[in-house]
């Protein structure tokens, strides 16, 4: 991109400065040289803070609305080319890239080799409708999301003013935008949990770190602040390094800024060091990525750890491919020392190895994962953002949550302000506030924190009780909260203090500090720290009781403690209030890290339980999902809070207990209790991981900055719509509507997910096994080979064409009721029992048929090829119907598919032989005696299986 006529810093040629906005206006600016992109990039790096907004043409108070639009039209919106979501034919040639489509076309190119062209084309034809039915697939579940999505989309808070000329005095009302509207030389704000959304020079700051790991690859969030002349400054080699930049990719841990974009869209350091990849689900070794719908933003979340999913499908595939590789040269290997045959029997061994590939499997599972979700998106207003976090979901048997704003509203009041000793003093609410004041005001956040609101809300109404009480008479007690008359030195707002400096609240140190002076007098500064109580009173070397400080001994710390723990079981969330003084001369800015302070008292909010909180963990226990709940706050607050929702809070597990154990013992901790309380969000990512390696599917559902590490952890991450934006963006579902209960929904979904694939690979993988050992056997016992490839193939096509319809199989309510994995050794047992009997089946056939075709003591092929092929697609279709639900499957409605794919299969089974098309597949019509004999096969083969299939079933059960 080339920027409009500007200078350049350090060009020598600093004309008189038009912004851009002039000329959108209609006045002509000088003609001079463009200013480049990768200019722009250096001057915001390196030029004085007025420099660059020149070059911007823009100021402190932004763009105006005129300026913006004009340069959306010019510079296009803020999204990163490669990062569009892929057309078509991106999407096919991706899915072509999946392993079990690899395989098929490398044995489709031996086949080339060999001029066995019937098979090379059936097997082209396999991979083409596979790789169609999948991109079908992915690009309906996108639709389905793509509305909901809107409503989660990103957006920025930016200051615009309405026109060139005004407001003159007042700054402009910040607004939110989406994030692909900003232009350069908006001036944006950023809060904790913001993504960061360009290339940005920071204004101001206050207490910001930002996350790059996505840029970096360091998990640390990094301090940034503005910098006015930052040339030649510390890190001006290592732009990430630079304070006083912030870039695209990155993230808010903390704190609050202001700053102005310079880089936007393909320009942004982002774009220009990211290999350009576009998501997709992959099924199959390789790791699975998002289908993202429209214009999409940065993905922050570090390389996610493999889960259920992956350990799953994966190892399955592999193994299947493995077979896949093997049994060709198993055939040839046979064929030559038993038959004498050589490289002739190549494009039987390359069909038998095509008969054996479930090629159906990325299919199945993609179009199976692609309409769960695309039912939930519907229905539920639940978005799956990760295709396989659907099966995670359904294999979920631990739910991690926190509490604030997942099962309480997250709208706190203020209930009581009280001293160390638990007595009413107006005080603490005072203090409270003017810290809450003092850290908004100087920190600016884009949204204020709940809790600092909470607490100027609960100071205002009281205030205001005050004043009326003062009113209604001299008797009425006065406590503090307003000046009156008599008590002229306590100031009646918190703005009557001067506010010096302020770190807002960070959840790692959970304090906020505000420094001030009172008014009027050129005395002390006064430190005000609010926050969690253990970290407040590791702070604190005094206490003040009854108006008088004294030094905080043990057992001084252990009667707060105890008054902390008795409002705690109250169910409130706790802010500890401290002081300290200061020399008049100490900076500021030094002073917010003050030790040493005295506790004042304790402010007490409540925060209401969430609606359908209840509810959901009601159905997530019958649904055999053990919830844990990880918070920041206190014991007693966080048992209290289960207790009025149902869950049995058990013994309250602190994040001191945690720290003493390693990773295994915190694994059996994990699994033993239900409530983990005082947890840093490093606490909870490692509950989670804990969790994890025990062996758990774990899912983890939270919405604040906090609570991304340990989304980060987890199997499968979810969040409330209104989760900060990074949140969101690491989530892999999202509830779009209030109600907690979609969570259920969503499970259910997973696991009906689940069920359908399991069905599809139990069935198709025991019919091919069953194949495979039939024709290796035949091969040995027979002088001509037991199928010739394309009849092979196409038996194979038939069978694939009817497997689409276990999309639409409605699993067993069983498997509704308990997590779902698909669990490899669990399906290899199922395999080998079904496939050896389907094995016996067909060498039944194989034995009938060579007594039933014989002609002069010559066995003849055509006719023993036919009827083989008939014998297979009829043990197909009952297969399909006996195994696909274990149950009548007959009078369900939704299993109206699989019967027509059952009745299909054996109508072609029976009929193809004797069609023209038979000759060329080289089939002969059959005696008519063979029929009543295979009916009595296929009887026979139907009696054992179903008992078979109920003996396992019942097993399985009492295995859980
Ligand atoms: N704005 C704030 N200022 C000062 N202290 C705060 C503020 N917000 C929270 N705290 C303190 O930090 C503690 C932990 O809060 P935090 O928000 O980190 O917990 P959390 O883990 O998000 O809670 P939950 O898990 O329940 O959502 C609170 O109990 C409170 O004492």
């Amino acid at each position: 991109m080339a920027w409009a006529p500007e200078t350049v810093p350090g060009s020598g040629t600093a004309g008189p400065s038009a912004d851009l906005g002039d000329r959108v206006g209609g006045v002509p600016g000088p003609r001079r040289r463009e200013v480049t992109a990768p200019e722009l990039a250096r001057a915001a790096a390196d030029a004085p803070t007025l420099e660059v907004l020149r070059l911007l043409g823009s100021g402190p108070r932004g763009l105006t609305e005129a300026q913006a639009d004009a340069r959306l039209v010019r510079y296009g919106e803020n999204t990163v080319a490669g990062r569009r979501p892929p057309g078509p034919l991106r999407r096919f040639a991706r899915s072509a890239r999946d392993p079990f489509t690899a395989v098929l076309l490398g044995l489709g190119l031996v086949s080339a080799a060999v001029t066995a062209w019937t098979t090379a084309c059936v097997i082209v034809v396999l991979v083409v409708v596979s790789c169609v039915l999948r991109v079908t697939g992915e690009h309906r579940a996108e639709r389905a999301t793509a509305a909901l999505r809107e409503l989660v989309a990103g957006t920025a808070t930016v200051r615009r003013r309405e026109h060139p000329g005004g407001p003159a005095r007042a700054d402009p009302a910040p607004r939110e935008v989406p994030v692909e509207q900003l232009v350069p030389g908006d001036v944006i704000r950023l809060g904790p949990g913001d993504l960061v959304p360009a290339d940005l020079r920071l204004l101001r700051a206050s207490g910001l770190t930002v996350y790059q790991s996505a840029l970096t690859g360091a998990s640390a969030p990094v301090a940034k602040h503005p910098v006015d002349v930052p040339r030649g400054g510390p890190g001006a080699d290592e732009p990430f390094e630079r304070p006083h930049l912030c870039f695209q990719g990155g993230s808010v841990a903390a704190g609050s800024g202001t700053a102005v974009v310079y880089a936007t869209g393909a320009d942004t350091r982002f774009a220009g060091t990211r290999v350009p990849r576009a998501g997709g689900t992959r099924v199959g070794v390789t790791r699975a990525r998002v289908p993202r719908v429209g214009v999409t933003r940065t993905r922050l979340a570090p390389p996610r750890r493999e889960t259920a999913f992956d350990r799953s499908v994966h190892g399955i595939s592999w193994t299947l491919i493995r077979f896949m590789l093997v049994t060709p040269a198993l055939v040839l290997l046979v064929d030559a020392v038993v038959r004498g045959r050589g490289l002739a029997t190549l494009p039987f061994a390359v069909a038998v190895a095509v008969g054996l590939t479930p090629e159906m499997l990325p299919v199945i599972v993609t179009t199976t994962l692609a309409r769960g979700s695309r039912l939930l998106a519907r229905e539920h207003e639940v978005i799956v953002k990760r295709l396989p976090a659907l099966h995670d979901l359904g294999a979920m048997d631990v739910l991690c949550t926190d509490k604030t704003g997942t099962l309480t509203r997250d709208r706190p009041m203020v209930d009581c302000h009280v001293d160390p000793a638990g007595r009413v003093d107006p005080d603490v609410l005072h203090w409270a506030a003017l810290n809450s004041w003092w850290t908004l005001q100087l920190a600016d956040p884009p949204v204020p924190d709940a809790l600092d609101e909470a607490v100027l809300t609960g100071y205002e109404e009281a205030g205001a009780r005050e004043a009326e009480a003062a009113e209604r008479g001299p008797d009425a007690p006065w406590t503090g909260l307003v000046a009156l008359p008599d008590h002229p030195t306590v100031p009646d707002h918190p703005a009557d203090h001067d506010g010096l400096a302020a770190s807002p609240f960070d959840p790692v140190r959970r304090t906020s500090c505000a420094v001030v002076r009172r008014p009027g007098r050129p005395g002390p500064l006064i430190v005000v720290v609010k926050g969690a109580v253990d970290d407040v009173l590791d702070r604190c070397a005094r206490v003040r009781l009854d108006g008088r400080d004294r030094p905080l001994d043990a057992a001084g710390r252990a009667a707060a403690e105890r008054s902390a723990a008795d409002l705690a079981a109250d169910g409130l969330r706790l802010l500890a209030v401290a002081l300290a003084e200061r020399p008049a001369d100490t900076d500021p800015e030094a002073a917010l890290d003050a030790s040493a302070l005295t506790l004042i008292g304790f402010v007490g909010l409540r925060d209401a339980l969430a609606d359908t909180a209840a509810d959901a963990l009601a159905v997530l226990a019958d649904r055999g999902v053990a919830v844990k709940v990880l918070t920041g706050d206190l014991p007693g607050t966080a048992a209290r809070v289960c207790r009025d929702l149902g869950l049995h809070p058990g013994e309250v597990v602190t994040a001191e207990r945690i720290d003493a154990l390693d990773d295994a013992e915190l694994g059996r901790l994990a699994a033993a209790h239900t409530v983990f309380a005082r947890c840093t969000p490093a606490h909870k990512a490692r509950i989670v991981g804990a969790l994890r390696a025990a062996g758990h599917t774990t899912g983890f559902l939270g919405d604040g900055v906090n609570d991304l590490p340990a989304l980060h952890a987890c199997d499968v991450g979810i969040c409330p719509r209104d989760a900060v934006d990074v949140t969101r963006e690491a989530a892999d579902v999202v509830l779009v509507s209030k109600d907690l209960g979609a969570i259920d929904e969503a499970i259910v979904a997973g696991r009906r997910g689940t069920g359908t694939i399991a069905g599809y690979l139990r069935i198709t993988l025991s019919c091919n096994l069953g194949n495979v050992i039939a024709m290796l056997m035949a091969g040995l016992l027979l002088p001509f080979l037991p199928m010739l490839p394309a009849q092979v193939l196409v038996q194979n096509l038939c069978f694939d064409a009817a497997q689409a319809a276990f999309v639409f199989d409605r699993p067993a309510a069983a498997t509704l009721r308990r997590p779902g994995a698909l669990h490899p050794r669990d399906l290899l047992r199922f395999i080998a029992g079904f496939g050896l009997l389907n094995a016996v089946a067909d060498l039944a056939t194989f034995t009938v048929l060579v007594l039933m075709v014989r002609h002069g003591g010559e066995v003849d092929q055509e006719a023993f090829h036919a009827g083989w092929f008939t014998e297979n697609l009829l043990t197909q279709a009952l297969v399909i119907l006996l195994l696909c639900t274990g149950r009548g499957v007959a009078v369900r409605r939704a299993s109206r598919p699989i019967l027509i794919a059952s009745a299909g299969l054996a109508v072609i089974g029976v009929l193809l032989p004797l069609t023209p098309v038979a000759p060329a597949l080289g089939m002969a019509s059959l005696p008519i005696g063979y029929y009543p004999v295979l009916a009595g096969v296929l009887a026979l083969y139907a009696g054992a299986l179903t008992p078979v299939r109920r003996c396992y079933d019942r097993r399985r059960a009492e295995r859980g």
